[in-house]
């Protein structure tokens, strides 16, 4: 079999977008509800559904060849996974909370409290390293709940909105890090599947750099065009078409999403006109 093993979430927060990325480097999966694996039929792949938290012991025995998993379990299972790539969804933080009334001034405030968590090992490996003494609590879900019901007198868990502590009166004083859903191989994935895993790493990587990327169209009077391409150098340089009207040009440029909004004014000060701005499907640069 000279299929690529892919592990994805079976149900969950990163089920979705993980399939749907799939879908978008234009991977279609016969994918049957309630079925463990599901084979695509235009690429040599096939997905696993898996528990997010299995995953990473798949990868590091070699049973699946790579996953699409959050940054945070690859962190707590600490199997000394490689991050390929990361793929800008399930953003997340792991933080420290306490209730709301609680005095808190540092980390040292945590030393003698019992803390509730999913996360042991990554919350014993923060206490550790800042010689804070204090006793950690296994809960496997609804962690927020346990300093209102007497089991902790803090908690380390996923924090994204925020609304979940905030309902459970809880304030959150530290970020251990920050997360996000990437892309991991095993360590012992074979020379043929590497050569998948590379094609569908390129494929990945056109389309996030897409996703954050606006193609930009634009008219404007050519005694500006000058000063409009120093705002939108693009790619290599923009495309400049005349348009009908004499004195004037049609400009293309490629500007990242977030980048936009910020130069919007002065391309409009600069004389541009008739701005248009469309989502881009894949960048192979
Ligand atoms: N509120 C959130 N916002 C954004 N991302 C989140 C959030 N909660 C969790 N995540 C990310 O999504 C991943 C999956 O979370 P989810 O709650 O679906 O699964 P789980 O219960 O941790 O895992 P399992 O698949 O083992 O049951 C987490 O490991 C984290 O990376
Ligand atoms: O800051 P917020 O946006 O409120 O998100 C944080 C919550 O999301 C996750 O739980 P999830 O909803 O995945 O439920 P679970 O505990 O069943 O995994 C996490 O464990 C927090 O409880
Ligand atoms: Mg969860």
């Amino acid at each position: 079999m000279s299929n690529l093993k892919i592990a994805v979430q079976k149900s969950g927060r990163l089920h979705n977008d993980s399939m749907n990325i799939l879908k978008e480097v234009g991977i279609s999966i016969d994918n049957g509800r309630d079925q463990l694996k599901a084979a695509a039929n235009n690429f040599p792949l096939e997905v696993f559904y898996l528990r997010n938290g299995d995953i990473p012991q798949y990868l590091a025995d070699g049973v699946v060849d790579a996953a699409i998993i959050g940054e945070n379990v690859l962190i707590e299972k600490n199997q000394n996974l490689s991050v390929l790539e990361k793929l800008g969804f399930s953003g997340c933080r792991l933080s420290v909370a306490l209730p709301k009334t609680a005095a808190y001034s540092g980390i040292q405030d945590l030393n003698g409290l019992r803390i509730a968590t999913s996360y042991p090992n990554t919350v014993n490996a923060f206490l550790r390293k800042h010689q804070v003494n204090a006793q950690v609590h296994i809960i496997n879900g609804s962690v927020e709940i346990a300093p209102n019901i007497g089991l902790a007198e803090a908690i380390v868990d996923i924090v994204s909105s925020g609304s979940t502590l905030f309902k459970n009166n809880l304030k959150e004083v530290a970020v251990l890090f920050k997360s996000e859903a990437v892309l991991v191989k095993s360590p012992k994935i074979s020379t043929v599947q590497q050569e998948i895993l590379d094609t569908l790493q390129f494929r990945l990587q056109s389309v996030l750099k897409a996703r954050n990327a606006r193609y930009v169209l634009l008219n404007a009077p050519n005694s500006q065009l000058t000063q409009i391409i120093s705002i939108l150098p693009g790619i290599k340089s923009p495309t400049i078409l005349p348009l009908a009207k004499p004195g004037w040009s049609s400009l293309h440029s490629v500007i990242n999403k977030n980048e936009f909004w910020e130069v919007i004014d002065e391309l409009k000060k600069a004389g541009a006109e008739g701005i248009l701005v469309c989502p881009i499907e894949n960048m192979v640069i």
